[in-house]
């Protein structure tokens, strides 16, 4: 009866542990924190400097003794001392006070994550003071985040496009009928955005700065308007700091192969998937989520690729932690969700 009592009284969350981004969903309350998945540590002592905003805010800017990681790569866990690290911060920042019962933690993690990779997602979690660690795949949360009725026998295709990973799932009564993942997502783009100012420029720029320009005029298809962006970077041949500037049409060329794979995937997934469920997609269209549908164009794109409607997610950024946070809030009901 204690328990219980006191188990009211927990405070049950949500998380999206992301490789670009991390979100916590405290149950009662909504959305609670947003940050960069990003530690800064001392070399000398490995003692912890900063996390999420203000680590992130030291990339490419700190002296020698400091290093900047992300810790975690294509959506799992990369470094896992250090992931600890970076949840037991965001959660401690979240709960303030110590819990007299550890709260239950919905944890979204990719489709098609190995027993190793759910072990270290729950032992981090548990190291950071987690009770109960449950797990859901990314894109079934993300479809719950849009609202699609996963718990309907109606096939519902959703494409997250992350920070490392995109994944493209077809969901049906609660569960993944068929998935698709490739480790093609926001990262690589501004990878070849940086490849390309090389190219193209002779010009170093930071991997930062290729986001920065991507968020600004990144585009998939062409826009009304055309778009340039003032740019600073290194000269390559001299090391001189210049400014110069890139158009939206010169980051269209520079994003046309991370973008043909996420294409590609979608349509292989079409493919594949089987016939009753596929007929539902065809009917119903194709949802987007995660910070890469924000790119302009790009629900145009694959349409008129795939021929079916595409619709982005309300606030895509937040569909995958919004879908876990409903998790959290009716465990009973989304307990066939859980893949632990
Ligand atoms: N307006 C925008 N246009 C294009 N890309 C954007 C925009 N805003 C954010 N992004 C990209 O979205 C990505 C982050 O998305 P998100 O937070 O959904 O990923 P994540 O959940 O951390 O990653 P993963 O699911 O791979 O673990 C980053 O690569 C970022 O550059």
């Amino acid at each position: 009866m204690f328990r219980r009592l006191l188990g009211f009284f927990a405070k049950d969350l949500a998380m999206d542990l992301g490789t670009a981004n991390t979100l916590i969903y405290l149950k009662g309350h909504g959305i609670v924190l947003n940050e960069p998945s990003v530690v800064a540590i001392h070399a000398d002592d490995y003692s912890v400097l900063a996390v999420g905003r203000e680590a992130r805010a030291m990339v490419g800017k700190h002296g020698r003794r400091i290093v900047t990681i992300r810790p975690l790569k294509d959506g799992v866990i990369a470094d896992f001392e250090v992931t600890s690290v970076m949840i037991k911060s965001f959660l401690g920042s979240v709960l303030k006070r110590k819990q007299l019962v550890k709260p239950k933690l919905v944890v979204a993690v990719p489709t098609g994550i190995t027993a190793v990779e759910k072990r270290a997602v729950i032992e981090a979690a548990e190291q950071a003071g987690a009770g109960k660690v449950l797990l859901i795949e990314e894109p079934v949360a993300a479809a719950i985040g849009a609202g699609l009725p996963i718990d309907q026998p109606v096939g519902s295709m959703v494409v997250d496009i992350g920070g490392g990973t995109t994944e493209v799932a077809v969901i049906s009564l609660f569960a993944v009928a068929y998935s698709e993942s490739v480790r093609v997502a926001g990262d690589e783009a501004n990878e070849a955005i940086v490849r390309y100012v090389q190219r193209k420029h002779q010009m170093i720029i930071s991997e930062y700065t290729a986001e920065q320009i991507k968020i600004k005029i990144g585009s998939a298809l062409p826009m009304e308007k055309s778009l340039r962006v003032q740019v600073r970077g290194k000269e390559i041949l001299s090391g001189i700091p210049k400014t110069f500037y890139v158009t939206d049409e010169e980051v269209r060329e520079a994003l046309q192969e991370p973008i043909q794979v996420i294409v590609e995937s979608v349509r292989k997934a079409l493919e594949k998937t089987p016939p009753d469920l596929a007929a539902d997609i065809y009917d119903r269209g194709i949802w987007l989520a995660g910070g890469g549908a924000l790119l302009k164009g790009l629900d145009r794109l694959i349409s008129s690729d795939t021929g079916l409607p595409v619709h982005v997610a309300d606030d895509p950024l937040t569909a995958i932690v919004r879908g876990a946070g409903t998790v959290i809030e009716h465990l009973d009901y989304y307990k066939p969700v859980f893949i632990s």
